[in-house]
């Protein structure tokens, strides 16, 4: 008998482990680990999915087991390493099994696909029994379990493959695209009758000439290149080329980016690289943090690196934070790897992400560059991970399964034999701490490439006379900077600190906020829906055009400011070209892209806009940056306040004077003397991790102690107090008296959903007790959830409120 252990789509505490089924033997040959499957569950017919963790001989289950009904993938969606991790990340942020094999699938497998089968071997007989003609099938529930196991008969033999279809319209889509039938001596001919001033259309023949082989080519690559339509046409009028339509397979990025080969190291870079190339050849999981000032070039040293594990013929994983996923990014890294790369983000359509997925799964790249989830990407036999600006706090997913990227590649860089690199100007302090004790391997770059200087730093008071009589913004430094930035024709960027990433609507009017119904919070705006949602309870409404207060027109977003600053910068530089980015000017799909094409391209002289632009760009004619307010971030509540205070302005201080020309940055503040700003001025991480650290201890902080946060919520205010004093006094019977346990205290928001939160928290060094109390307490707290508590377990909370 074969049995398997599945784990069902049942998210409770109760079902939170696997039930064996019995695998009938029409499916004895076809069930494999990593598939779905549909089960019968609980008392009625309720039939339900669950991932095949295992198969075994023997159960020790007493009674008849239930068979496994049908089964959903036809192969594996999951591989062994994946369904292991799964458990260990289901114990390590306390969150159903269920829910860490869910994330690790792509978005499309979750929704609704089509499997296709297609014929590899169209001459063989049982092939052509199956196909009967037809060119694919699809595999639906209606199929009997013999052409099920006749299919898999068949994919063993690699005599048919299964194909997964997304149910989207942009799966094939229709271009336009421009071909011609001109050989190149003919193309030469029009070239030389065109008359001189055809700039244009000697740009356009010029790239055909070129690129006579790559014909035809799209018009969205011909306009990436600045050539207009209006040339196109009169090409096409001329008989120099024709437009047609082309279906083509979608393709995450654009044009693909000019080869680049490897640079000559400078000192550090090849020190660093030296170090980690050994640990991918001996196939160590050690773990590096690169320590390197902004500019040093850590970013070569990452491609240098994935090049060694590809020569060795390995896989490479790199990680980077969404916001810094920008072409600029991904240009260099395809650059480098060309085809070899596949590129996950969330601009993906679910379409084009399951295509990324693909190539990766089949192994058709040796390269994955992604933001947080990319780490789940179904890579083997990886020999190489990174993780660029490792200090951001996207890593860590801030819902269930509240899992942290580097967390994660470090399990699977254990299981693979392979180093981990951490990489940041400005590392977190757990990070850096680790290092310390020698956990990692700590690589410093101290300098910039080719010995250009750090950027040259001036904090202005804003408090004293002189500032504080301006109107606006913009103290007399900066401006008096910006008018010499602008006469050298030079670039600059312009950051005004805020203190989320979000925006909410308010009328300049009345002052009317929208709020949820529901929470104690203001709706902010969604941009992949286009409407006003709550991130609490996920309510959802339209973009109000009016206040439906006052009924004025000049409801909108605010929290920015950027706006206000945009017309104060057009103001005193009226001949400035003027680019903001911000929520309200990325809200397009590409639009965040586009802006800093523009920028690089120098059609504009200052880039104004939010924390967004403040990390990982490097251009090398901006030779000033300004920020605003740096202070906004101090008034956080936050312990972590400090850190990202310096974070922030040490990355955005890093984008000045990055090549020839050297740069100057001027921070605005009203706490100039702060330990935070002033380290961050002379760019000194050293000096910072020491202060702060200092601090920490004294107040028992990460990284002197780990943290674990456990919030409750209910709709009665003293009934989740009750289950909150509850939970501290079980905790307090399990834990030393070196351990620290303060609540139960309201969050900063204390009302979601019509709910209330108290949290507890959990401050401590060595417990070994702790985590499987925290389970009994989920465990114990079950039967509650149906009286409308919740209760939820952060490990290492990236923010405390
Ligand atoms: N060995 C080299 N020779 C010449 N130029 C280099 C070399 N290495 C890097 N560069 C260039 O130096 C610049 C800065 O490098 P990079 O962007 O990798 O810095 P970084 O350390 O990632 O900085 P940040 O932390 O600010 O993102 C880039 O323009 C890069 O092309
Ligand atoms: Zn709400
Ligand atoms: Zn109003």
């Amino acid at each position: 008998m074969t049995v398997a252990e599945v784990i069902v789509d049942v998210p409770t505490m109760q079902t939170n482990r696997p039930f064996e089924y019995d695998v009938p033997s029409s499916l004895s040959e076809v069930v494999e680990p990593g598939m779905r499957v549909e089960v019968p569950f609980g008392r009625g017919k309720r039939k339900i999915q669950g991932f095949v963790m295992k198969l075994k001989d023997t159960s020790n289950f007493k009674g008849k087991l239930k068979p496994i009904d049908r089964i959903i993938d036809l192969r594996p969606v999951l591989s062994s390493e994946m369904l292991d991790l799964s458990s260990w990340l289901a114990d390590r942020t306390y969150s159903f099994q269920i829910s860490c094999l869910q994330t690790m699938l792509p978005s499309v497998m979750r929704a609704k696909y089509h499997q296709m089968v297609m014929p590899i071997d169209n001459e063989d007989t049982e092939v052509k029994q199956l196909f009967k003609d037809q060119d694919s099938l699809e595999v639906t529930s209606q199929m009997s379990d013999e052409e099920i196991k006749l299919i898999n008969h068949l994919k063993r033999q690699s005599k048919v493959e299964i194909e997964y279809v997304v149910e989207n319209k942009a799966n094939k889509i229709k271009r336009q695209a421009i071909t011609t039938n001109l050989n190149p001596i003919q193309l030469r001919e029009k070239r030389s009758e065109l008359r001189s001033n055809a700039k244009a259309q000697l740009k356009l023949i010029n790239y055909m000439i070129d690129n006579l082989d790559k014909m035809p080519v799209e018009l969205s690559v011909l306009a990436d290149l600045d050539i207009n339509r209006a040339a196109i046409k009169t090409a096409e009028k001329n008989n120099i080329l024709s437009i047609i339509e082309v279906t083509k397979r979608r393709k995450p990025v654009g044009i693909t980016p000019e080869k680049t080969t490897k640079m000559d190291l400078s000192k550090e870079q090849s020190d660093a690289v030296k170090q980690i190339n050994q640990a991918i050849d001996s196939e160590e999981d050690k773990t590096f943090l690169i320590e390197g000032v902004t500019g040093s070039g850590k970013t070569e040293v990452y491609l240098q690196t994935i090049d060694r594990a590809i020569n060795k013929n390995k896989t490479a994983l790199m990680l980077v934070p969404e916001i810094s996923l920008t072409p600029q990014m991904v240009n260099r890294v395809t650059g480098r790897f060309g085809g070899k790369v596949a590129v996950l983000h969330s601009g993906l359509s679910n379409g084009e992400r399951y295509d990324e997925w693909t190539r990766i799964e089949n192994g058709s790249v040796q390269v994955v560059v992604g933001a947080r989830s990319a780490v789940f990407a179904p890579l083997m036999n990886i020999g190489l991970i990174i993780i660029d600006e490792e200090h951001e706090a996207s890593y860590k997913q801030d819902d269930n399964p509240r899992y942290h990227a580097r967390d994660v590649a470090l399990w699977r860089a254990k299981r693979h034999n392979c180093p981990v690199v951490l990489g940041s100007a400005t590392p977190s302090l757990e990070s850096r701490a680790r290092a310390q004790k020698g956990v990692y391997t700590l690589i410093r770059m101290k300098k910039r490439i080719n010995q250009h200087p750090l950027p040259h730093v001036q904090i202005v008071d804003m408090r004293d006379a002189e500032n504080s009589a301006v109107k606006g913004d913009l103290s007399p430094l900066l401006q008096d900077k910006l008018w010499r930035v602008l006469k050298r024709k030079e670039q600059a960027i312009v950051l005004l600190n805020r203190r989320g990433y979000s925006s909410f609507m308010m009328c300049r009017e009345c002052g009317f906020v929208l709020k949820c119904p529901n929470c104690d919070v203001s709706l902010t705006y969604h941009k992949d829906l286009g409407k006003m949602k709550c991130h609490y309870c996920g309510h959802e409404e339209e973009v109000p055009q009016i206040c439906p207060q006052c009924h004025s027109k000049k409801i909108g977003f605010y929290g920015t400011g950027t706006q206000n600053i945009e017309r104060q910068l057009n103001e005193s530089f009226s001949e400035a070209r003027i680019l903001r980015m911000d929520v309200d000017t990325t809200r397009k799909k590409g639009a965040h892209a586009k802006i800093l094409k523009q920028f690089g391209d120098h059609k504009a002289d200052i880039l104004l806009g939010t924390q967004m632009i403040a990390k990982g760009l490097d251009f090398p004619n901006v030779t000033l940056v300004g920020v605003i307010n740096a202070d906004t971030t101090l008034s956080l509540s936050d312990y972590r306040a400090s850190e990202r205070t310096f974070q922030l302005l040490t990355q955005a201080s890093g984008r000045a004077g990055r090549a020839d020309k050297p740069g100057n940055v001027i921070i605005q503040t009203f706490n100039p003397d702060h330990y935070a700003i002033k380290d961050a001025a002379v760019q000194d991480y050293e000096t910072f991790y020491n202060q702060e650290m200092y601090l920490r201890h004294q107040a028992n902080y990460t990284p002197y102690y780990f943290t674990t946060l456990i919030s409750v919520s209910h709709k009665d205010e003293g009934q989740t107090l009750k289950q909150a004093y509850w939970i501290k006094r079980q905790l307090s019977a399990v834990l030393s008296d070196r351990a620290i346990l303060l609540g139960p205290s309201p969050t900063m928001i204390s009302r979601k959903q019509n709910k209330y939160y108290y949290q507890v928290i959990v401050k401590y060094k060595h417990e070994p007790k702790l985590h499987q109390k925290l389970l009994d307490i989920l465990n114990d707290t079950q039967a509650d959830t149906k009286k409308g508590f919740n209760i939820a377990i952060d490990n290492e909370p990236q923010h405390i409120d």
